[in-house]
């Protein structure tokens, strides 16, 4: 059996944008969106966080600190009765950095190999899926994937005019998007 899924980005969707965010010092949880993802698995979705960590090839912060990083933000939802299911991460990127990380891959949004990885190991119905981000990268990543839903929200990047035109939907936060997603249980 298949399950749908919502998968979110981190960096602009779930916390504050600060730019290459590594410490729980400096994660800022978006205004209600513990409450909106309680809302989103209560309707039987499951909730998978697909992230782009480019701060680790560009030598920011290493695998380790995301990584703990990571377990804060996990145990943070789960004090607060939200369980993740699946949390993707792509360290690398094409050019910036010196390291094993600086390479082309194919799980850097807009490359949909976060996505098709999650689909495999939870089973995901991604026809069904919705992508919740706040850039073009985002969606093209979730096109690419065949997610069936790509949704904008207003609380990460500015929202340009090919992000919204890729997009089915553009909400202030994932706050409203949660009020508006259908009941699948
Ligand atoms: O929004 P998600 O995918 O969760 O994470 C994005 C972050 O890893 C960083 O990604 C960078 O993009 P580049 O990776 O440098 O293109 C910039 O957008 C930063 O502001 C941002 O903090
Ligand atoms: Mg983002
Ligand atoms: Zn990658």
């Amino acid at each position: 059996m298949t399950t749908a899924a919502i998968f979110l980005d981190r960096d602009g969707v779930i916390n504050q944008d600060t730019g290459y965010v590594s410490h729980s010092d400096d994660f800022i949880f978006i205004d209600g969106v513990i409450g909106a993802m309680k809302q989103l698995k209560q309707k039987g979705y499951q909730l998978v966080v697909v992230t782009n960590q480019s701060g680790i090839a560009r030598g920011l912060f290493s695998e380790d600190d995301f990584i703990r990083l990571t377990e804060w933000m996990d145990w943070s939802l789960a004090d607060r009765g939200v369980d993740l299911d699946g949390i993707y991460f792509c360290p690398h990127h094409p050019t910036e950095g010196s390291g094993p990380e600086t390479q082309v891959c194919d799980c850097r949004k807009p490359a949909p190999g976060m996505f098709l990885e999650a689909a495999q190991e939870l089973n995901i119905n991604l026809a069904d899926s919705y992508m919740v981000g706040d850039k073009v990268s985002d969606m093209k990543a979730a096109e690419a994937a065949g997610v069936g839903h790509k949704i904008l929200v207003r609380t990460g990047k500015d929202i340009t005019a090919e992000g919204e035109a890729l997009a089915e939907a553009v909400y202030p936060s994932l706050v409203e998007f949660a009020q508006n997603a259908a009941d699948l249980t």
